[in-house]
């Protein structure tokens, strides 16, 4: 449904300082995509690693530099407008109008679309039903709470029935309860054929809500999988070793910890201590608590953890997500 070859994309930026030379961001360097029809595909990434950038493009409303890219059938470069038929596009933080209503949206929506009066009318009524807005769609959006609201945004980004639907971080600032809501609505229109991509930098989105996750950083994809395979790849159990913020714990601590035969790699986790890689976590951990504690330290947690989405991202770039 989507194929991309080579998508770049650079800005150049005006230096501050009066005179100064423009400087070139390298937003997008150069992605290949290969999404299928009725998938949701999430970019996974930090900010300001490129995927609102990729999200544009493919959107048609930011021309790439170069590459190559068709989507439901239409040629990104040569045939724009027919993928702006075929696609919906809901932006980082709604496109709602306070004084306005969900249900007057809706049927503008729907008439910028080409709908007839009575055929918009019809089709706000509809959109309002699936997205269960009726008991508050005739209120001005202002009155909405933040997860009413979004999903007001996804229901006008889908009144065409496009076929792909590109939706930018949908659940930020959002609660759990109403994040857990968006994602249901994603789900309920991938089961209806639609094709979804959505960015992300929150990981459980990505695992709970994608099928497959592309990792983006700093404007290429470094992992793409679906969430299980990636985490597989790092094969094992991570153990987190919480210790005394003092840098001299961590390093006398992971001196003691490297040469253990069943280690396959360890890492600084923040300042609260060690993240460690092995492969049954369960067995080590009673053999690394005798071997730090022979060298005269304690550790204030041991947790086991099964590999995250950000153990992926910390396998291939170095630096976990959440502290980029
Ligand atoms: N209009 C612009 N002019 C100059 N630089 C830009 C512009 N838009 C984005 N950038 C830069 O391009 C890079 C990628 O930005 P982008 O917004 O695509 O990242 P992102 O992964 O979507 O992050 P976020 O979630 O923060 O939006 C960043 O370094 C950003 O500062």
């Amino acid at each position: 449904m989507i194929e991309t070859t080579g998508l770049r994309k650079s800005y150049r930026k005006k230096t501050s300082r009066r005179g100064g030379d423009d400087t070139t961001v390298d937003a997008v360097r150069g992605i290949d995509l290969s999404v299928a029809a009725g998938e949701i595909y999430g970019f996974l990434g930090p900010n300001g690693a490129g995927k609102t950038t990729t999200l544009r493009m493919l959107a048609t409303l930011i021309r790439p530099d170069g590459g190559q890219a068709v989507i439901a059938g239409a040629d990104l470069f040569t045939d724009p407008a027919g993928v702006r038929r075929r696609i919906g596009y809901v932006a980082q933080g709604g496109g709602t109008t306070d004084n306005v209503s969900a249900r007057e949206e809706l049927v503008l929506q729907a008439r910028m679309y080409g709908a007839a009066k009575a055929q918009a009318g019809q089709a706000a009524a509809d959109a309002l039903k699936a997205f269960d807005l009726t008991g508050f769609g005739d209120r001005p959006c202002a009155t909405y709470s933040g997860g009413q609201r979004r999903r007001v945004d996804i229901a006008l980004g889908v009144i065409h029935q496009p076929r792909v639907l590109f939706l930018d971080e949908p659940t930020v600032g959002l609660d759990p309860a109403s994040r857990a809501y968006v994602w249901e609505e994603i789900r309920r229109l991938r089961t209806e054929g639609m094709t979804v991509v959505v960015t992300t930098h929150y990981l459980d989105e990505a695992d709970a809500l994608c099928d497959r996750v592309a990792i983006v950083d700093h404007g290429q994809v470094v992992a793409e999988g679906t969430p299980e395979a990636l985490k597989r790849e790092i094969s094992g159990d991570v153990v987190l070793v919480g210790l005394d913020a003092a840098e001299a714990a961590f390093e006398r601590a992971a001196a003691v910890l490297r040469p253990q035969p069943y280690l396959h790699r360890l890492e600084q986790n923040g300042d609260e201590g060690l993240r460690l890689y092995l492969e049954d976590g369960a067995a080590a951990i009673p053999q690394l608590l005798r071997a730090l504690d022979a060298a005269g330290l304690t550790p204030g947690t041991v947790q086991l953890q099964r590999p995250s989405l950000d153990d992926v991202f910390l396998a291939r770039t170095g630096r976990s997500l959440q502290q980029s």
